[in-house]
Formats: structure tokens, sequence, C-alpha cells
């Protein structure tokens, strides 16, 4: 495979049903697809360099090609390995711990998941490429509900794959390709929050809207919402940081005190979703009241099962005295982002007074974007000119406003011949 590529995924807004989802209820998401996150893939000048170059949280690590010797060599790491590749359902305990040994160094950072699963998806997928560094950079707000955990496992998994082989389409991604990118960026998503459903990955990897269910046997089950229709909402940003991966185990706990109580409320949500899912289906005057409501009720469900955080509570309790329409959480909650849908009668000066106050009394930002749209793709070297890597790899190493990125490389927007 030629260097330098460039590979790339959309973030996510879930519009019903997140955590229900991950007990197996179906959901409601749609991508982001101006906001993104970018891979590019890039020749080393040290030929047995793997780096990974991660500047949107400041990190940066490179081993040396032998150093993951303690992970591929020897034959219980080959057996370890090979059932990793075959078993992506469960992530490989061996594996883990070997990968911990190989990580020691950065245990307890920040940084740790990110790196545990780009290693992980590396040893599995592209084991023999060296010589590379791997840097990505994002325009989606990090940790923020709007699935940056999923599209960068995304990115990976489908660079990692055409590293190898695996995928070498070169006029558009194919059904079996795309499904090989949802397999892996699913082990990526396990090995950055442990039990996702595969809602985030799912629509990163294939766009749109989609209704998404996770079955009992671990298969994924899901439609696109055809036609999604582009609802009026804007999405608030409460800088609020949390985590994924917290917040999935605190609702664990509170399942595991009183599961009598608490399962029926994932019922409740996988019905909203699947009612939802017919009104986006058909979206009409009469039942877009009934959206609004369903936004109402899914808040006021994940508010129960404590996942909700008075940042978030303040873009609720505002969107609802202003009478501007109806805010959810979106994504994991505690933090992150809030999803408001938009009465239709919403009264411009009430919309400008929201969004005044949630940035100048909240220092909240706000993001004005459309759903659904292009899910992962890719930039094969043959469409990089020598002139473009250049610009690109600026974009990639110095200290940009990441919104430049767009500029340059959105898919579907840039002049460039991405493959989807
Ligand atoms: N651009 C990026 N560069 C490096 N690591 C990233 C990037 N984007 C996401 N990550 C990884 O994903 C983690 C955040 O994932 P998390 O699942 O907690 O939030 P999210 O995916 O943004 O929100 P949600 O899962 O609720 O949609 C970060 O801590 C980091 O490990
Ligand atoms: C909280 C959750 O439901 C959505 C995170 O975007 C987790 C998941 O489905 O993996
Ligand atoms: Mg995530």
């Amino acid at each position: 495979m030629s260097l330098p590529f460039i590979t790339s995924a959309p973030g996510k807004v879930i519009i019903f049903g997140e955590h229900s989802a991950v007990y197996n209820e179906p959901a409601v998401a749609a991508s982001v697809s101006s906001l993104r996150t970018y891979l590019l893939v890039s020749q080393h000048e040290d030929p047995e360099a793997v780096e990974l170059d991660f500047p949107d949280i400041q990190f940066k690590h490179k081993w040396s090609h032998s150093e993951f010797g303690c992970v591929l060599k020897g034959e219980a790491n080959s057996r370890a390995l090979e059932r990793a590749r075959t078993n992506t359902r469960e992530l490989s305990q061996y594996l883990i711990e070997s990968l911990e040994n190989l990580h020691s160094d950065l245990k307890k950072s920040l940084f740790y998941h990110a790196a545990f699963s780009f290693s992980y998806l590396y040893v599995c997928l592209c084991p023999e490429v060296k010589g590379v560094r791997f840097s990505v950079r994002s325009t989606l707000p990090i940790g923020a509900g709007l699935g940056s955990s999923a599209s960068i496992s995304v990115a990976l998994a489908l660079a990692m794959n055409r590293l190898s082989g695996a995928i070498t389409s070169d006029r558009e991604l194919s059904v079996q390709d795309k499904k090989l990118v949802e397999e892996w960026s699913f082990v990526g998503e396990k090995c950055i929050h442990g039990t996702p459903s595969g809602i985030d990955n799912a629509v990163a990897t294939h766009g749109n809207a989609v209704l998404f269910k996770r079955e009992m046997d671990g298969t994924t089950n899901f439609e696109f919402v055809e036609d999604f229709p582009q609802i009026p909402m804007l999405l608030t940003y409460t800088k609020i940081p949390r985590s994924t991966k917290t917040l999935v185990s605190n609702v664990r706990e509170l399942v595991s005190k009183h599961p009598n109580i608490v399962k029926p409320i994932f019922v409740a949500m996988g019905q909203l979703a699947t009612r939802g899912a017919e009104i986006l289906d058909s979206l009409t005057e009469t039942n877009y009241h009934e959206l609004l409501e369903l936004v109402r009720v899914n808040h006021g469900l994940l508010v129960g099962l404590g996942v909700s955080h008075p940042g978030l509570e303040a873009v609720r309790s505002l969107s609802d005295s202003l009478e501007i329409g109806s805010t959810k959480l979106t994504g994991a909650g505690g933090g992150g982002c809030a999803l408001t849908i938009l009465r239709k009668d919403a009264k411009q000066s009430a919309l400008k007074q929201f969004k005044d106050r949630l940035e100048n009394e909240h220092g909240y930002a706000l993001y004005e974007t459309q759903l659904g749209g292009i899910g992962c793709s890719i930039l094969p070297s043959e469409a990089i000119s020598d002139q473009d890597f250049e610009r690109i790899r600026i974009l990639f190493t110095e200290d940009f406003d990441n919104k430049h990125l767009d500029q340059v490389l959105l898919p579907g927007k840039c002049t460039l011949p991405w493959i989807i």
C-alpha cells in the first residue's frame, strides 16, 4: 500500500436511546458528517518506527517495531493473535495483558486508552507495517458525546485494513469493506470504553441516520432511516469533561442495584426510539409535535439514570423557559453536548437570547450542523499530489485551528477525490 493516504470518519448525534442501546434496545443516531476525524498515514524517516501522533490530546509516542516483538513473536502470541482476529466479539485477555507491558510507561495516563486501542488494532490488522506515522486530527470536540472515540476507531480500522491489503477498493468502498470497518472499529471502541453498544461506530462507518439494535447474540441490526429529514436543531457543547467509560459503568451499577426499576426504563427508551424512527421516516406538521415530546421524555428517563449534569440541565431549562423546543443530552451525558430540536414556531428573538446566554453567561459553544451524510472515507495516495501533501502535512503538524482541516479536507465539500 503506497503512502501517504488519509482516512476520515464522522461524529454522530444520538437522537433517541443512549445507554439503553448498551442493553440491546433499539436506538436512533445520525452522523454529523461535517464534524470529522482525519487520519494521515505517512512514511516515517526512521524505517523501523511506528509512530502515533495525536496532537488534539497532546500525545505523541514512537515505538521501534522490535518493541512489538513481545506481542508478535512466539507460539503463544501467534495463537492469541489468531484467536483475536477470528473472534472480534470479545477482546483477547491475553493480548490485553501483553499490550499492558508494552504500555507500562503510559499506564494511568489520560492517553492510555487511545494508545491501547491503536496498538490492539495494529497488532491484529497490520503488524508487519513499519516506517510509518499515524497522525490524527479531529474537528469534533473530544469526549463530548459526539462519538469522537468511534470516529477515531473507524478512521484507524479503515486505514489498517487498507495497509494490510484487506481493503483495496479504488472507486467506492464496498458493503464488505464497510462491514470490515464496522467490525474492527467496534474492537477499537471496546478498547476505549469496555462495553459499547456499537451504535456510534456503526454510524461513523455507514453515515446517514440509522435505527440500530445490538442483538443478544452480539450481532448488530440496523436500518437506514430513509430520507432523513433536516430537522431544525442546535447542538450545545457545555465543555464539561466526562468519560463514556465511567458513565456506562455507573449505569451498570445502577441496573445491578435496582434491576426491576432500571430495566423498564431501558424498555421505555427502546419503544421511544422505535416510535421516533417511524416519525423521522415520515415527518409531518402533525407528528413534529410528537417528536418534540419524545425528545423531552427521553431526556427525563436519562436524568433518572443519573447521566445528566447541572450544566446540561441549564441548557434544557433555558430552552423550556424560552419555549424554543425540546432539549436532551446526547451521547453518554455527564457533561458534553445537548441537542435541542427546535419548535417550528420558535421566535427568532428567543433563539438569539438562547444562544447569547449560553455563550456569554455559561461559556458554552453552539454548533449549527446538519445531520446525516457521508460515513467513512479514504483519500488514496494516488489522489494526493506532492503539493497537496505538503499542505496537508502542515495541517496535521502545526498548531492550526482545526477548522482549517474542513476547508482543505471535508469530504463532499472539498475538491479532493475521496473514496466513500
Ligand atoms: N482526536 C483524537 N485524538 C486522540 N484521541 C481521541 C481523539 N478523539 C477521541 N479520542 C479518544 O477517545 C476518548 C473519548 O471517548 P469517549 O467515548 O469518552 O467520548 P466521545 O466518544 O467523544 O463521546 P460519546 O462516546 O458519548 O459519543 C478520548 O479520551 C481519547 O482516548
Ligand atoms: C452511552 C452510549 O449508549 C452512547 C455513547 O455515544 C454508549 C454506547 O451505546 O456504546
Ligand atoms: Mg465514545
